[in-house]
């Protein structure tokens, strides 16, 4: 199976720009593509590593990846789909961030010649200058269009500064850089990001009359419609600082039965065969359903000594309940 129709099986895909094209340059592992991460906290949670594992995927399928750290746009906050006013990073925690980022993404792509590589618009961000930047670049953005955006219609009711209103200008100038400078010719993403990738494709468009492709991953949802990787205490971690591993494992062990099948497809890289077949199980299978998702992303996320003791710890809390 290529790749496109694997990401299909496993129910990735949210939205494309053009799906023929897409699939064939990312089929052909020609694809040079991005996924940009802003540095909000210190480390990172199961949204990136959902962003990640996609990057894992199309690298083993011979693409390029390019991870951008938002060093740059950090500075501003991305105001996609959220209600909330974000409150404002210092220069010091957007760098210690990047940092925290860099170190554990490192643990899950290969970076280096020929194979993944890493920036941070810092680089190209922080020295641009307002005037030249509004008369290069401000008569792509049509404000009528930005206005109608997904991303700001709930902001829109709130109130909407306009220090976000430009976050996506940083994003889309960041695309327009990377296709010039490093021939990426597509940008991933979550799904609350859609409009700010088109922000981008439109504007290498304009500016340079030629094509660039934009696909989002679907969000994790549960069965009730929830976004996933939540707990009462806050995010679900990778840093075994602020989730262990033994909490890590939990989560995925106790999530609900409607959801499990899902997730593994979405989230591990076993055989779509192998996940095929568990799509009959039903009842106490379920419950080993449960256990191979633990199993298999601690083990993706900390290591396998680590997944075996969660395991072992799980069990025995639950024999003596
Ligand atoms: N806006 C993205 C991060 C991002 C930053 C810069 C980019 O060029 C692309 C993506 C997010 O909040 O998840």
């Amino acid at each position: 199976m290529k790749i496109y129709d694997e990401l299909v099986a496993r129910g990735l895909i949210a939205q494309v720009t053009d799906e023929e094209k897409i699939k064939d340059i990312i089929n052909s592992g020609n694809a040079t593509f991005y996924i940009g991460f802003d540095p909000t906290a210190d480390s990172l949670h199961v949204g990136h590593f959902m962003a990640l594992c996609l990057m894992k995927r199309l690298q083993m399928a011979g693409n390029k990846p390019v991870v951008l750290l938002g060093g740059g746009t950090g500075y501003i906050g991305d105001p996609s789909g959220r209600t909330d006013l974000r409150s404002m990073m210092s220069p010091e925690t957007i760098q210690h961030n990047c940092a925290c980022f860099k170190k554990q993404m490192e643990k899950f792509i290969e970076f280096g010649e020929n194979k993944a590589i890493m920036v941070n618009n810092a680089d190209w961000l922080l020295e641009l200058n307002y005037i030249e930047l509004l008369r290069d670049m401000g008569a792509c953005f049509p404000v009528n269009n930005m206005l109608r955006a997904e991303c700001y219609k709930q902001r829109l009711e709130k109130g909407l500064s306009f220090l976000e209103f430009n976050y996506m200008v940083m994003q889309s100038y960041d695309y327009y850089y990377l296709y010039q400078n490093y021939g990426c010719n597509m940008q991933f993403g979550g799904d609350d990001q859609w409009s700010n990738m088109l922000g981008g494709t439109e504007l290498i468009r304009r500016k340079l009359g030629k094509d660039a492709y934009a696909m989002t991953i679907t969000l994790l949802k549960n069965s009730e419609g929830n976004k996933m990787g939540k707990t009462a205490k806050g995010a679900v971690w990778l840093d075994p600082n602020k989730t262990t591993p033994f909490e890590f494992y939990q989560y995925w062990r106790n999530i609900g039965e409607a959801d499990v099948l899902k997730c593994i497809r979405m989230l591990t890289f076993l055989p779509l065969e192998q996940i095929d077949a568990m799509d009959q199980w039903e009842g106490s299978q379920l419950n080993e359903a449960k256990e191979v998702l633990a199993y298999e992303l601690t083990k993706l996320v900390h290591d396998e000594e680590k997944a075996q003791k969660a395991k072992t710890v799980y069990e025995v809390g639950s024999v003596r309940e």
